[in-house]
C-alpha cells in the first residue's frame, strides 16, 4: 500500500506578547491564501477585534456545548479564559490538500501532537525575557494583573521549548514570516 501523503498541519505557539498575531498577519498579507484556523474563545474582544475574524467570541455556555458535542479538535484554559480549535474546518482544509496553520497555546499544541503526530510544532521565542515583557506591556491591551498572569504562563511555555520541532526567534517579523512560510512549503 502506498504511504498516505497527508498535508502538514502547522502549529504556532509561544508566550503571550512574543508576536504570534503580528507574524501571522504579516504572513497573510504576503500570502493571503494561507489559511489560519479561527478559534472559539470565552475571552472578551479587545478593541478592534471582530467576531469570526480574530476569534469566535462565545459565552461559557456556548463553549460548554462545543466541548460536549465534540466540535473542538483541542481546547485549553489559558490565563482565565478558554480557547478551542473548531475541528471540522481544519479537517475540511486538510482533506482538500491545503496547508493549515493553528495559533494556539502549549497545552493545545500538545493535544494536537498527540492526536495528529504528523503535525509540525513551531515555537516562537522572544529575543530575550525583557523584550517579551516590553512587548506584552507595550501592546497596552491588558491590565497589570492580566499581564502578570500571562507572564507566569510564559515561564511555563518557555520551559517547554524542547517539545517543539522547530524554534523561530522573533527578532524580525518579516524574517520569521518567511521562515514559517518555508516550513509550510508555501514559499
Ligand atoms: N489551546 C488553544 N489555545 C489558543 C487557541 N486560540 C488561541 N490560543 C492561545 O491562547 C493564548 C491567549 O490568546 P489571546 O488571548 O488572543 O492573547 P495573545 O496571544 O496575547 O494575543 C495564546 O497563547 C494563543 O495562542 C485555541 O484554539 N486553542
Ligand atoms: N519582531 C518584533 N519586534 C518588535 N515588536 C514586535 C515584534 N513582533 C511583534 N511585536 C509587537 O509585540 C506586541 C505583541 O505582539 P502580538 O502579535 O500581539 O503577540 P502575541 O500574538 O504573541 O500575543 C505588539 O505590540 C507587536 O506590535
Amino acid at each position: 500500500m502506498a504511504a498516505e501523503v497527508r498535508p502538514r498541519l502547522t502549529v504556532l505557539s509561544g508566550p503571550s506578547g512574543v508576536g504570534k498575531s503580528t507574524v501571522v498577519a504579516h504572513m497573510r498579507k504576503v500570502h493571503p491564501e494561507v489559511w489560519l484556523s479561527v478559534s472559539a474563545t470565552t475571552r472578551k474582544p479587545r478593541p478592534g477585534e471582530r467576531h469570526g475574524v480574530q476569534y469566535f467570541f462565545v459565552s461559557d455556555e456556548e463553549f460548554d456545548k462545543l466541548v460536549a458535542n465534540g466540535e473542538l479538535l483541542e481546547w485549553a484554559e489559558f490565563a482565565g479564559n478558554r480557547y478551542g480549535t473548531p475541528r471540522q474546518a481544519v479537517l475540511d482544509r486538510l482533506a482538500a490538500g491545503e496547508p493549515v496553520l493553528l495559533e494556539i497555546d502549549l497545552q493545545g499544541a500538545r493535544q494536537v501532537k498527540e492526536s495528529m503526530p504528523e503535525s509540525r510544532l513551531v515555537f516562537l521565542a522572544p529575543p530575550s525575557w525583557d523584550e517579551l515583557v516590553r512587548r506584552l506591556t507595550g501592546r497596552g491591551t491588558e491590565s497589570a494583573e492580566v499581564i502578570e498572569r500571562r507572564l507566569e504562563a510564559a515561564k511555563v511555555e518557555l520551559a517547554a521549548e524542547s517539545e517543539f520541532d522547530t524554534t523561530l526567534v522573533n527578532t524580525s517579523v518579516e524574517d520569521v514570516a518567511r521562515e514559517l512560510l518555508a516550513l509550510m512549503s508555501v514559499a
